[in-house]
């Protein structure tokens, strides 16, 4: 588990910030992680701004909302460069889908760590074909902390690091849940669509 450096209070123009990123598949547990760091945030009292790209409308248009229900208030922008006025007042900035923003998220998280902020972000490293996904690497590059978590792959059980897409689309850029992707280890990613999937075992 990722233990948060302290956050200190200290009067803002001597304050140090920092990027974290969490990183990995699908249904690896990114918004899980990033909501429990939010919330331990403002459980300190500290003035929390979370943020995702308004294309992500899948589970609700604000809400970040985890495959497994955990929710979270979120404000959607279009454009990377909203969130630098929005979290002006804020000593923690949280980002979810980090993948869809334009490349200037990477300029917006440097300059909202270089003001002192605590910077959280998440998003997919991967895209369906297994290439790194929009800013992500450039992300990785410039966070302090990179924690990358795994699923489950559902056809053999092993830990999945890849999106497996189960629609025909190649489109980049499809939303979507368990009605469009799986969680796949890199064996069972490459097995394609007749991957063996194993059956519940009961003892
Ligand atoms: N194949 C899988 N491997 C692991 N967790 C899964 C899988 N499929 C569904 N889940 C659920 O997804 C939750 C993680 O959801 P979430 O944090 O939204 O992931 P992510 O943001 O990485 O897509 C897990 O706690 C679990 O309940
Ligand atoms: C692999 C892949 C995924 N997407 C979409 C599908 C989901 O809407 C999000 C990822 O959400 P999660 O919180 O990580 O589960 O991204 C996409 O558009 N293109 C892809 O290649
Ligand atoms: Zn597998």
């Amino acid at each position: 588990m990722f233990i948060e450096p302290i956050r200190r209070r200290e009067p803002p123009h001597l304050r140090v910030g920092w990027i974290e990123l969490i990183c990995g598949s699908m249904f690896s547990g990114k918004t899980e992680e990033l909501i429990r760091r939010l919330n331990r945030a403002r459980i300190a009292k500290l003035n929390v701004g979370i943020f995702k790209p308004s294309l992500d409308t899948r589970y609700h248009a604000q809400d970040i909302v985890s495959h497994n229900a955990s929710v979270i208030p979120s404000i959607p922008v279009s454009a990377s460069s909203d969130i630098l006025s929005m979290a002006h007042p804020c000593d923690v900035v949280g980002i979810d889908e980090a993948q869809f923003f334009d490349s200037a998220i990477i300029d917006v998280c440097n300059q909202l760590a270089n003001d002192g902020k605590r910077v959280i972000v998440a998003g997919l490293d991967m895209d369906f074909s297994g290439k790194p996904f929009g800013c992500m690497p450039q992300l990785m590059a410039v966070a302090e902390f990179v924690t990358k978590v795994h699923a489950i792959c559902v056809v053999c059980g092993d830990i999945a690091h890849y999106s497996y897409r189960l629609v025909p689309s190649q489109e980049r850029v499809l939303l979507g849940e368990t009605d469009s992707y799986e969680a796949r280890c890199r064996r069972c990613f490459h097995l394609g669509p007749d991957a063996p999937h194993r059956e519940w075992v009961q003892e």
